[in-house]
């Protein structure tokens, strides 16, 4: 069975990716290998922090590996939070934080548009290959559900009347961002491997 690195630090990215993939690829994560490295994200775009993280794995240990980089997209902000995503308010990963300064920058902002978008790097047999994903939605004036993460309970995606964090696992991830990303990176490795 193909084996593969996801340089991931996010342990919900992690279930959703592994549901995804159903067992037809054995997934490891970066303690399996031993990786207790602080990844830096340093890039600009999604595309960048991902192939950062795909790059460091496979610098490190020469093992096929994919890291994700993702985040929410605001049009009434420009684009943000975008890629400070996870760090938006400060403090990397407090995602009440996040959320709260989100609520607050959209307060009296008709415009309530956003989506989710993650961009994936692969690197499979010393080639990298980029996976994207993206789901279109709507901005909450207030959090509704107890599921996923991040910015799961303000995200409405087009077309439901719940927010992400309202799904169950399985529900998001036959629509969302990373759903989309994953389907595509499976799809190359199944061609790959014949
Ligand atoms: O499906 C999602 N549902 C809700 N929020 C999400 C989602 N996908 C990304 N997001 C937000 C929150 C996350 O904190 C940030 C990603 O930042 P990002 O650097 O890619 O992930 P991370 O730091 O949590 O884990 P890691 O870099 O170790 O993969 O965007
Ligand atoms: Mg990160």
């Amino acid at each position: 069975m193909q084996q593969l690195v996801f340089a991931t630090n996010n342990r919900h990215k992690l279930d959703e990716v592994s549901a995804k993939i159903n067992g037809e690829i054995k997934l490891l994560t970066l303690h399996d290998i031993g990786c207790y490295d602080d990844i830096e994200e340093t890039g600009t775009t999604f595309k960048a922090n991902a192939s950062i993280k795909s790059q460091h794995v496979y610098s490190e240990y020469h093992l096929n590996c994919f890291g994700d980089d993702s985040g929410l997209e605001i049009d009434a902000l420009n684009g943000e939070p975008g890629v400070y995503s996870a760090r938006y308010a400060g403090t990397h990963g407090n995602h009440a934080a996040n959320i709260g300064k989100v609520l607050e920058n959209l307060q009296g902002e008709t415009n309530r548009k956003a989506r989710f978008r993650t961009v994936i790097s692969l690197m499979w047999e010393g080639d990298e290959y980029f996976f994207e994903g993206t789901v279109e939605g709507t901005i909450r004036n207030e959090i509704a559900g107890e599921g996923g993460f991040g910015y799961d309970p303000i995200f409405e995606p087009e077309g439901y009347d719940i927010t992400f964090a309202e799904m169950s696992m399985t529900e998001k991830n036959a629509i969302s961002h990373r759903a989309k990303a994953m389907e595509q990176l499976i799809a190359f490795l199944n061609k790959a491997a014949g």
